[in-house]
């Protein structure tokens, strides 16, 4: 079995009187800005002029200032923009400043294993990338816990790249829940896979088409809502808490049994074929190229297409329900 890292295995003390640039205070941004800040390390904020994140980071008690000047001043940059604006933000305001001994992070490898973001020899290049969204790695920081992250290490000009990325994942908290070692290449195309196959893209068609048959067949969408997205969460968290099997045990016999003769007609050797194609797609680089071309082009097929997402039914339906749950987190 692959290794996997914990607290013991890291050092803490590689980021003592180092200072750490957190590039954009977004999702991830603000986790590790403040996870950092809150295992005692030196942080600052870059971000544009005029970001509406600004005033969230400088709320949090952190010193914020413009992209390059945040670059020049640390020793460590973690570049945490949307994908898609780190090659101009890089190229105009992070490399002029990329001195000897410095260190750049990522937390997805695109930008580097696509070839946008072309680093110089004399800097460390390594990622550090959570395996969860940027709201939970704060919150489970805060509760004492961690989100596990993978790292690598794509240049290692100082012989200590990959102890630093290992230190950094102390810092957010990712020791606690274990990191596990890989390579830029395999984050890079694992992490689209997962997302455009699993997690979001086949998790959302999945939830929108059984909530469309219901409701195409006469049931109330409220119900539709409850069954096919709703209760998605209470039944994963069963399998992550103890796989397949802890799910199957807690469920009704009625429901393991529709569960293993259905399930396998929904996922079949077309759906695992179309799964093949769109994995080669990733690695030949062309959704990279369709993503970079679709965000040169100024994004018009995907605000379109946000756009008609957002006013599925589902998502109409969705918000009426969620504005009566008092329990539901607002971060
Ligand atoms: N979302 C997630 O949970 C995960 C993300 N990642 C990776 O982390 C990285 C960051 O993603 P994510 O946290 O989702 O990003 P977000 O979109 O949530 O945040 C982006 C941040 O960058 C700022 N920003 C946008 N454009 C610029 C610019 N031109 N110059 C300076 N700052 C800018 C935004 O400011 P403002 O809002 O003010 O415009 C915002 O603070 C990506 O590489 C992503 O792949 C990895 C694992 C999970
Ligand atoms: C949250 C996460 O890990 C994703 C889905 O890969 C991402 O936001 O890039």
């Amino acid at each position: 079995m692959a290794r996997m890292y914990y607290d013991s295995d890291a050092n803490l003390d590689l980021l003592a009187n180092k200072t750490v640039a957190i590039i954009g205070y977004g999702s991830q941004g603000h986790a590790h800005a403040l996870n950092l800040k809150d295992s005692g390390v030196n942080v600052i904020v870059g971000l544009y002029p005029g970001s509406k994140s600004a005033t969230k980071a400088k709320e949090a008690g952190l010193e914020v200032y413009d992209v390059a000047e945040a670059a020049q001043k640390a020793d460590w940059i973690m570049i945490l923009l949307p994908d898609e604006v780190q090659k101009s933000v890089y190229k105009n305001e992070i490399e002029p400043h990329l001195t000897e001994g410095k260190v750049l992070f990522f937390a997805h490898g695109f930008n580097i294993h696509f070839a946008q973001v072309v680093p110089p020899a004399n800097v460390d290049v390594v990622m550090v990338a959570p395996k969860g969204p940027g709201h939970l790695v704060r919150r489970t920081y805060e509760q004492g816990e961690g989100v596990p992250c993978l790292f690598a290490v794509y240049q290692n000009a100082s012989g200590q790249a990959r102890d630093r990325a290992m230190a950094y994942a102390k810092g957010i908290g990712g020791t606690r829940a274990g990191i596990l070692e890989t390579t830029f290449r395999e984050e890079t195309e694992t992490d689209l896979f997962g997302e455009q196959v699993v997690l979001c893209g086949g998790l959302s068609a999945l939830i929108k088409s059984g909530f469309e048959t219901l409701v195409a067949a006469g049931y109330q969408p409220e119900l539709a809502y409850f069954e096919c997205l709703h209760e998605v969460k209470l039944i994963v968290d069963l399998i992550v808490e103890g796989g397949l099997a802890k799910m199957r045990d807690s469920i009704s016999n009625t429901a393991e049994y529709g569960d293993l003769t259905r399930g396998p007609r929904i996922v079949t050797d077309e759906t695992r074929a179309e799964m093949r194609k769109i994995l080669q797609e990733i690695q030949s680089g062309q959704f990279a190229r369709e993503f970079v071309l679709e965000n040169q082009a100024g994004k018009p097929g995907f605000t379109a297409m946000r756009r008609r997402e957002a006013e599925h039914h589902i998502e109409e339906v969705g918000k009426d329900l969620r504005a009566m749950f008092s329990w539901l987190k607002k971060d």
